[in-house]
C-alpha cells in the first residue's frame, strides 16, 4: 500500500540532517546507522504524521520544521552507530517516537518497546507503526520484529524485571532517576547498556557502572549542543577508565 505523498521541503530537511550528521564518526567494527534510502523515508513518512497529529494532539513542542527534524532523528543517530546488533533495546517515555522509533527505522536489526502512558501518544505510535508496517517501510531489510509499543511507565515494567540489553529516554526522568531506572530494565541481560541524553547537565554517577562513552556533538540542523553518555555494567572487582571524549568537527 502506498502512503500519500509527502512534502519535498521535509524529505530535504532529512536528507540533510542524515548527511551533515552529528559531525561524530562511527566506531570502527560497530554496525553503522543506515543512512539509506529505505531509512531516510521512513524517517519521512513517521514525521510528516507527526506534523499531521500534532494540529489534532500535543505531540511535540518544536517550533520550526529543522527543531522538529533535529529533535526526532539526530540522538538516535548517534546511538544507532553503538548499539549492538541484535539487541532488545527499550526507550522509556517515548511521546512521540524519538529517540526509539527513530532508532527502530534506523536500525532494523533492533528490537524495539517503546514504553508511553498517554494513551494518545500510544494511538499515535501505534497508527503509526501499522501505516509504516503497511507500506512495507517497517517491514523490508531483514528486520527482527516491528517494534513493539507497551502502554505504561518505566517503574511498572522495571518491576516486572525484563531482560533488555539496551535501555534510553530522553526528557522522561530526571538523568539520576533514570540511570537507576535503566540498570534495573537491563538487570538481566549479559552485557547490559544504557543511555542518558543530556543538553548541558552533568552525567550522573550510579556505583557499578561505568561511562564508557561521553560523546558531546551538536544537532546538524539547528546546532543545538547535546551530550550523549553510554553507561556499562562495571565487571565485579574492575576499576572504571576514562570515558571517551570524540571531537565534534
Ligand atoms: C517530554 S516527553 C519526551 C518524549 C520523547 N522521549 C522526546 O524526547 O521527544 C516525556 C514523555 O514521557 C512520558 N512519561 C512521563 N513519565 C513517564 C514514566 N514514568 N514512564 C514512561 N513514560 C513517561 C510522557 O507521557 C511523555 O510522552
Amino acid at each position: 500500500m502506498s502512503l500519500p505523498s509527502v512534502s519535498s521541503a521535509l524529505e530535504e530537511r532529512v536528507a540533510r540532517a542524515l548527511s551533515i550528521g552529528t559531525g561524530l564518526p562511527a566506531p570502527e567494527g560497530e554496525a553503522a546507522t543506515a543512512g539509506n534510502e529505505a531509512a531516510a523515508s521512513s524517517l519521512v513518512r513517521w514525521i510528516d504524521l507527526i506534523a499531521s497529529w500534532n494540529a489534532r494532539i500535543d505531540l511535540t513542542a518544536a517550533r520550526t520544521d529543522d527543531e522538529l527534524v533535529d529533535l526526532m532523528v539526530a540522538d538516535a543517530l548517534v546511538i544507532a552507530a553503538h548499539v549492538p546488533r541484535g539487541a532488545r533495546v527499550v526507550d522509556v517515555g517515548t511521546g512521540a517516537g524519538a529517540p526509539g522509533l527513530a532508532l527502530a527505522l534506523l536500525r532494523p536489526d533492533l528490537a524495539l518497546t517503546l514504553v508511553e502512558p498517554l494513551q494518545k501518544r500510544v494511538s499515535f505510535l501505534r497508527n503509526t507503526i501499522g501505516a509504516l508496517l503497511q507500506s512495507e517501510a517497517l517491514g523490508a531489510g531483514g528486520r527482527a520484529r516491528a517494534p513493539f509499543v507497551e502502554r505504561g511507565r518505566g517503574e511498572e515494567l522495571a518491576r516486572r524485571r525484563p531482560a533488555f540489553d539496551v535501555a534510553v529516554s530522553r526528557a522522561t526522568l530526571a538523568p539520576a532517576r533514570w540511570l537507576e531506572m535503566g540498570a534495573a530494565l537491563t538487570a538481566g541481560a549479559a552485557a547490559p547498556e544504557v543511555w542518558v541524553l543530556l543538553a548541558k547537565e552533568e552525567p550522573p554517577v550510579l556505583p557499578g557502572w561505568e561511562v564508557e562513552a561521553d560523546l558531546r556533538y551538536r544537532w546538524p540542523l539547528t546546532s543545538a549542543e547535546r551530550r550523549a553518555v553510554r553507561y556499562l555494567r562495571q565487571a565485579p572487582g574492575s576499576t572504571a577508565s576514562p570515558p571517551t571524549v570524540p571531537e565534534v568537527t
